[in-house]
């Protein structure tokens, strides 16, 4: 993880320039993702092949397997990275960073990634992906779901630095709302609709590039792209962006804590 700098270098435009980097990281991961299908098989719950001591999905097991294997080698001590299964996560053999902590103690108890994976299985797959099962690519559509789902949380939960820079920009403005508990007046300040509509059309610009199909034959026809461009747009104005601002409103709700 980088150090955000020393809290001067902290602004809004570079959040939002990460925000922006970040719009590669998931489309990319998307495209990799609709190439399988749904694969109810991997996310049915209980499983139908023998875990021994789980009882949840085969996808449930896959995914904390990893955190915890990623969480050992020190993923989340970084304040950007929120893990799934948060309980019973075996502690990191890398000692913490030394990086000035940016953000208020209490962010650590936002994590909206129940949410985000109920979305992801139960709107977002059926919504990309052809419903059929695909035995013989379960693990490989599970790392492509995990690599996706990661990047999604990363993304989501940089609401809370988007937050720390709004409150301490216009901390007077914030904090009467939040000694209020006003959760609707602090998502009408922090909402920046122009931005919105920006990130919607620039998300769609890039499905359409890096969704195509590159030859090397200069004749060939117009092909169809590997993902709507369109429903990147929707993700994002459905579910990415709400979900942004919902912890942005749960990280100022805890600011002042
Ligand atoms: C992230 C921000 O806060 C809100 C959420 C946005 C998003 O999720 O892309 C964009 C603008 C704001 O409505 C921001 O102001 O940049």
């Amino acid at each position: 993880m980088t150090c955000h700098g020393d809290d001067n270098k902290l602004s809004l435009d570079s959040i939002r320039d990460s925000l922006i980097r970040q719009e590669d990281t998931i489309i990319f991961n998307l495209i990799e993702r609709i190439k399988f299908p749904t694969n109810p098989t991997l996310y049915k719950q209980p499983s139908s092949f023998n875990i021994s001591g789980f009882s949840g999905s085969l996808f449930q097991y896959l995914f904390q397997e990893t955190e915890a294997l990623q969480s050992k080698v020190g993923r989340y001590i970084s304040p950007e990275e929120n893990p799934f299964f948060p309980n019973n996560l075996p502690d990191s053999i890398i000692p913490p960073t030394k990086c000035t902590p940016v953000l208020h103690s209490a962010a650590e108890s936002v994590n909206v990634n129940e949410k985000i994976l109920d979305v992801y299985i139960n709107q977002m797959l059926p919504l990309f992906c052809t419903e059929a099962d695909d035995i013989g690519n379960l693990a490989t559509t599970a790392a492509c779901d995990i690599q996706l789902l990661q990047a999604l949380s990363r993304r989501i939960h940089y609401g809370k630095f988007v937050a720390e820079v709004k409150f301490r920009d216009c901390t007077d403005e914030y904090k009467q709302f939040i000694l209020a508990q006003d959760r609707d007046a602090l998502m009408k300040l922090l909402t920046f609709e122009a931005v919105e509509e920006m990130v919607k059309k620039r998300v769609a610009k890039k499905a359409g590039v890096f969704g195509q199909e590159v030859t090397l034959n200069d004749s060939a026809k117009e092909v169809k792209g590997k993902v709507d461009p369109s429903l990147v747009s929707r993700l994002y104005d459905e579910w990415i962006m709400p979900l942004t601002k919902l912890v942005e409103v749960e990280y100022l709700l805890r600011r002042l804590d």
